[in-house]
Order: structure tokens, then C-alpha cells, then sequence
């Protein structure tokens, strides 16, 4: 996205292709950010379409980009599932999803969005493709043949490699677009097979991985802050910042995603995915460009300089009662919690410890992202530490915060931690966007920016595989609490920011 301040120019060539959906409007009286809509007419196969991220998700994405006009003229989306669902059924299964998690629409804009909505029931397999051809072919009727074709799995990753090759096998890859969720792979091993499969199906440029934290508003951000301000720039280095922080604490439970949750766990669901991809935004060397290329590259080229974790540098737990969940095996050792310390070999960051953390049924949700700054000496003697932070909220519209330490008035000379908070909604005419909305997005319109590659995956895994060869034993935790205690003393002689 592309914010011009009161007076600025307008971008670059190459910062619009980079973040390539937002046009500035500039009048002197209003600045209006408007988005270019994708013109193509697209059938939208949504595997997983009953599941728990396509219902809190990914169709009340679909129905904000109707509401936004940010669709095509002409677009089907078919949902796709083992049961058998009529159309009907499905859209009353849209329907439910949209008045709990929104948008709302008016009754003439859900009128024009239902009638969009199929549903292709009986699975996808390479041996049997289900209703699914047939369906698309009935899409196809409407919206021309020429329409392009978008497969989001939003399934767990154990199918990916099955639905892909009956992609394949059904004559359904061929210039289509592919976006698999995330984790691809649950291993270094099944990550080699996955991709070799992906890729003999499909052409790289065909392929999204979407890892939804690179879509966050403050997560783009984090390179703006950094690239376009001197103060900030210029500290980004270990010769300022002593640790950095980036803690994504949930309330939220598993709700009912046992089956997906209990093979996964946080490590896997959360660490190695959305912390990492945050972890290299924060951390990653200036692109040559702005352009969709360079970004990418710069992100995933610093990913190969994350030390392989050492599992005595990590603490699992599990919340109490995780157990006792409908559909969680009665001894599951599946991690809830994940804390880890990272390192980063590279002349920039070399030690400086990098503390992740998340977990679910903890006592807050929060996604936070802190950089601490060294503490000085100088005249004032002792200072309190962690006391000047550059941190970022990732959490819906974003945002950025700094705390430092100022002479609180008065005749005394206290000097105290102050915050300065900077909503990014209440930017001038911001128009935030949520990340499932702006990826989608960005995949209708076929930019890969802000998708993940598998050079930097492939460093993910290695990365990760000294903890999956050798997982410490889960902790128990309370529900509502901060997680095991091991979990305080991995961060010390710091603190976690979050819940201090
Ligand atoms: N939920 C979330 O908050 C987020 C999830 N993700 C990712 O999205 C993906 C899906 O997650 P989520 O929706 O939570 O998972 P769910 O457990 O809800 O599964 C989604 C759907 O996949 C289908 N499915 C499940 N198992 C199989 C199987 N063995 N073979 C074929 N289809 C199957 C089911 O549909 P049916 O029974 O109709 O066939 C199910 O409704 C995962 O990769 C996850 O990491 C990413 C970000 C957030
Ligand atoms: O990918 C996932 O992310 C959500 C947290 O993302 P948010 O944007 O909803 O905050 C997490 O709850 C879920 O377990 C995980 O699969």
C-alpha cells in the first residue's frame, strides 16, 4: 500500500508495483486511496470451503472485496468438501459465516453474491474428481471460458499433496493459479516431497503460499518504518538494539480444529510459519528495489542466516485441559505453547537474541513485535532497561509504538518510560485492509510480493529440524495464564514486554 503524505509526491515506478493495489487520488481537498479491481472473470475453487478458515476468513474476504467492488464482473466461487451440499446448503452455510464474523451485507448485495456461490460436494481425489468438473463446467457456462481459475486450499496441509495431483490428473492446473495455506510441509522431508510434487505440477510462478502475517497492515510496515525513516534506520542494527521481541499470546482455544491442531500444534502452526516470515521481515537486509522480486528475495535470503534452534533454547507446554478437547487424543503430546530463542548469524544481528512466543488459552491476544534499544550510559547513571522500544502491534488495523524515556515536568528530575502510539487506521484517509482481503487480492491479480518462496522455506525447515528431531516434553500451563514458567526464565535476565 501506498500512503502520499499532505504535499508528497506521488511514488515511484517501483514502489506501485511493489505494493501494487493502492492508486492515490491526490486533490488538494481529499485524498482518496482507491484499489484497482481485478478486470479477469475468475472461477474461485475454495477446497476446505466448510472449514474453520474459509468460514472465519477467507469468505468474509471474498464478500468485503464484493462490497469493496474489488471483484470481477464475472466471478464464481465454488466451494469444495467431502459432504454433499446442495448449492443451497452452502449458501446458507456462507450466510451463517458472514453474520458471525461479517462483513454484513444489504439484502441486494447478498442477493448478488449468493447467486456466485456453488458448491461441488464428494471430495477431489486423482481418481475421483467429485462433482468438481462438472460444477466448474456449469461456472464456466456463466462466466465465459476463458475465465481464470484460482484453487485455494484451505485444507490441512497433510492433503495438499493429494489435491494437487488431481489437479493435475483433471486437466485443472494448466494455467490456473494455486494458493496452498500454510504450514506447506510439517517436515524438512515433507517439504522436499510437497514441493517436488507442487512443482511437477505446477510452475512456480502458478504457485502462492500464503502466509497470512506478510498481508498485515503493520507487518508492511515494519519495512516502511524502517527503509523510509533515518531514526529508525539507522538503529536497526545490533549496535542499538539489544533483543527483539515478537510474542503473539491467543485466548483463543483450538474451537473445533482438533483434527487439524492436534497434528500440527504451535510449533508448526505458528513458530515456523508466521513468527519466522514476521521474524525475517524485521530482520532482512535492504532490497535492491522495492519490486515484488527484490522484497521477496530480501526476505527469504536472511532466513538462511537463522541459526538452527537449539531445543534446549525452546520451551513447549500444553494448557491443562487441551486433553479433554473433543477430538484430541486422550495423550496427546501436541504443543498449545512454543517460546523459543533465535539467533541470527549475520554481521547485523549477531547477538542480539531474538525471543519468540505463542500459544493458545493464554491470558491475553496480543501480536506484538518489539525492538529493544541498548541502554545508554551517560550522565544519568542507572537507567531502567527495556525502557526504549520501537514496537508494532500487528493486530487488525496495526500499530506502531515507541517508548522512551523523557523528564516527566515538574521541579524534579524524574525520568520516566512514556509511550507515543500511532494508530495506523487514524493515518489521513487510511483504508486498511485485512490481510485475507489483500492477498486475495493480490492473487486475483497475480502479485506474488508478499507470498513465500521455497529457497526461503527450504531454510525454514532446516532451521526448524533440530527441534522436530528433538522436541523438549510439553509443559502443562493453566488456561489464562502466561504459559509454563520455563517460558519466564528462557527470556531472562530480560522480560517478555507483553503482560509486564
Ligand atoms: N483456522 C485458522 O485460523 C487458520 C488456518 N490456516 C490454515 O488453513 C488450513 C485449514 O485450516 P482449518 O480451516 O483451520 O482446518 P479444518 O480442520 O477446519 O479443515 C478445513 C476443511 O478441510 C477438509 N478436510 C479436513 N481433513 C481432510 C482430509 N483428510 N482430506 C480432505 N479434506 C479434509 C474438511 O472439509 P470437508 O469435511 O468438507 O471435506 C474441513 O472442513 C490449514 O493449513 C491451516 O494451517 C491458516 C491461517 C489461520
Ligand atoms: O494461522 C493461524 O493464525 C491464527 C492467528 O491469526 P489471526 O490473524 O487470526 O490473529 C491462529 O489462531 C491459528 O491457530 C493459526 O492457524
Amino acid at each position: 500500500m501506498t500512503v502520499v503524505p499532505a504535499g508528497g509526491r506521488a511514488p515511484g515506478r517501483a514502489a506501485r508495483r511493489a505494493y501494487g493495489v493502492i492508486v492515490m487520488a491526490t486533490t488538494t481537498r481529499a485524498r482518496r486511496a482507491t484499489i484497482r479491481p481485478c478486470a479477469q472473470p475468475t472461477v474461485f475453487v475454495l477446497f476446505g470451503a466448510t472449514g474453520d478458515l474459509a468460514r472465519r476468513m477467507v469468505l468474509p474476504a471474498f464478500m468485503t472485496l464484493a462490497l469493496e467492488r474489488l471483484l470481477p464482473d464475472d466471478w464464481v466461487l465454488i466451494g469444495n468438501g467431502r459432504g454433499d451440499l446442495t448449492h443451497e446448503d452452502f449458501r446458507d452455510h456462507v450466510r451463517e459465516a458472514l453474520d458471525k464474523f461479517g462483513p454484513h451485507p444489504d439484502k441486494r448485495a447478498w442477493r448478488d453474491f449468493e447467486r456466485r456461490l456453488l458448491f461441488a460436494g464428494h471430495g477431489f481425489d486423482k481418481h475421483d474428481p467429485g462433482r468438481l468438473l462438472d460444477v466448474i463446467g456449469e461456472a464456466r457456462e456463466r462466466v465465459g471460458d476463458d475465465a481464470q481459475l484460482v484453487h485455494y486450499l484451505a485444507v490441512p496441509p497433510v492433503t495438499f499433496a493429494g489435491i494437487t495431483e488431481a489437479l493435475g490428473a483433471h486437466g485443472l492446473a494448466e494455467g490456473a493459479r494455486v494458493v496452498y495455506e500454510k504450514p506447506f510441509g510439517t517436515s524438512p522431508a515433507s517439504f522436499r516431497t510437497l514441493n517436488r510434487t507442487v512443482r511437477s505440477v505446477l510452475d512456480e510462478e502458478q504457485v502462492y503460499r500464503i502466509d497470512h502475517f506478510l498481508g498485515k497492515e503493520a507487518t508492511q510496515n515494519l519495512h516502511v518504518l524502517r527503509f523510509a525513516n533515518e531514526l529508525f534506520g539507522a538503529a536497526w542494527h545490533r549496535d542499538h538494539i539489544e533483543s527483539v521481541q515478537i510474542d503473539v499470546p491467543e485466548t483463543l482455544g483450538i474451537t473445533d480444529r482438533a483434527a487439524f491442531y492436534d497434528a500440527t500444534g504451535a510449533v508448526l502452526d505458528m513458530l515456523v510459519t508466521h513468527l519466522f516470515q514476521v521474524a525475517a521481515e524485521v530482520t532482512m537486509e535492504p532490497p535492491a528495489s522495492l519490486g515484488a522480486t527484490d522484497l521477496q528475495a530480501a526476505r527469504e535470503k536472511v532466513i538462511r542466516s537463522f541459526r538452527p534452534l537449539d531445543p534446549a533454547e525452546v520451551v513447549l507446554g500444553q494448557f491443562t485441559g487441551y486433553r479433554d478437547e473433543p477430538g484430541v487424543a486422550a495423550r496427546s503430546r501436541t504443543d498449545t505453547f512454543v517460546a523459543a530463542r533465535l539467533w541470527i548469524d549475520n554481521p547485523r544481528w549477531r547477538g542480539v537474541p531474538f525471543l519468540l512466543r505463542t500459544g493458545k488459552r493464554l491470558a491475553v491476544s496480543e501480536e506484538r513485535v518489539s525492538l529493544v534499544l541498548r541502554t545508554p550510559h551517560g550522565p544519568f547513571g542507572e537507567l531502567p532497561g527495556q525502557a526504549n522500544v520501537i514496537s508494532f502491534s500487528l493486530s487488525g488495523s496495526g500499530e506502531i509504538d515507541v517508548r522512551l524515556l523523557a523528564k516527566k515536568p515538574g521541579v524534579e528530575l524524574y525520568v520516566e518510560p512514556a509511550d507515543a502510539r500511532l494508530p495506523l487506521a487514524q493515518l489521513p484517509d487510511a483504508a486498511p485492509l485485512p490481510p485475507y482481503v489483500r492477498l486475495i487480492h493480490d492473487i486475483l491479480l497475480g502479485d506474488r510480493s508478499l507470498f513465500t518462496r521455497p529457497d526461503g522455506l527450504s531454510a525454514v525447515w532446516k532451521v526448524a529440524q533440530p527441534l522436530l528431531d528433538n522436541r523438549p516434553r510439553p509443559q502443562p500451563y493453566p488456561q489464562g495464564s502466561w504459559g509454563p514458567p520455563q517460558a519466564r526464565r528462557l527470556a531472562a535476565p530480560r522480560k517478555w514486554l507483553v503482560g509486564q
